[in-house]
């Protein structure tokens, strides 16, 4: 794929994509140690669009991920989170643009266990001191299916239930994206699949932008389209993807 060509995903007649990757490249380390993690990545990120990166073992998904969220900081490139170039922002802004404008579900879903479901969900809008839409509260809630568990705390749920408390949270304060690493690793495969329907549902009925790492091509195939990366580069996409077809990429990269 060429990186002078636009960033993929970027085409004429879309609405500005979400977030857009130019020529992004992070190196770890200096001279004899360094580290090429990505090595030149374009790639543009639609709205409402839930897209899955992958690719083989120590291919940069994280380090693009890191990157993209403003959580690492990239050597060169650019990315744009709206009209916001994050790479060039302090970190007081990074922390503020993290806080406002990005939404995070991690593999470890990070609930405080002495709060509610409820509770959880509130908490980030609390902290930064934001109102809270409670039509849109209920509008997650019922998304989620959690409804009858709000006032259940986190150990008393099941890991799925856990998980959908933190996608919940994550989506509350309508963040222009949501960034997710690994979200079904801790989960069965029951418990992945609902909240691998709960992301791709709330990308198409909340129009959320939703951008996923993950090794599981059953877990990709959720995605409206999937990335895949090799040694840094962004090296192939697929759009509605399958297992099949993803699984099909894969080995290809891998061989
Ligand atoms: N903090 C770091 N310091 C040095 N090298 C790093 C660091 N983080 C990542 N790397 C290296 O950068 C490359 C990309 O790593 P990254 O974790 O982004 O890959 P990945 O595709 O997410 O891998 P995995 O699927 O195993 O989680 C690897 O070679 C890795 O060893």
């Amino acid at each position: 794929m060429s990186e002078t060509a636009a960033p993929a995903g970027v085409h004429d007649t879309d609405v500005p994509p979400a977030v857009i990757a130019r020529d992004l490249t992070k190196v770890y380390g200096t001279a004899g140690s360094a580290v090429r993690a990505l090595d030149g990545v374009s790639v543009a990120f639609t709205r409402g669009a839930f897209t899955a990166i992958m690719g083989p073992s120590g291919s940069g998904k994280s380090t693009l991920m890191h990157c993209l969220a403003g959580l690492d900081t990239a050597t060169s490139g650019t990315v744009h989170l709206g009209r916001t170039d994050i790479t060039r922002l302090r970190d007081k802004q990074l922390t503020r643009l993290r806080r406002d404008r990005v939404g995070f579900v991690f593999q470890s879903f990070n609930l405080l266990p002495m709060l509610t479901a409820e509770q959880n969900i509130l908490l980030p809008a609390q902290i930064a001191g934001r109102a809270v839409d409670r039509e849109r509260f209920d509008r997650i809630v019922d998304v989620v299916g959690l409804r009858e568990r709000l006032d259940h705390l986190p150990s008393k749920l099941s890991g799925g239930q856990q998980q959908r408390v933190a996608v919940a949270r994550a989506l509350l304060g309508e963040p222009e994206v949501v960034y997710a690493d690994e979200p079904t690793g801790n989960l069965d495969s029951r418990s992945g699949a609902e909240v691998l329907t709960f992301l791709r549902d709330s990308a198409a009925s909340l129009r959320q932008t939703v951008v996923m790492v993950t090794h599981d091509p059953v877990a990709a195939a959720y995605a409206d389209r999937v990335i895949f990366l090799r040694d840094g580069r962004l090296v192939d996409e697929v759009y509605a993807p399958t297992a099949e077809t993803v699984l099909d990429r894969l080995v290809k990269l891998e061989s």
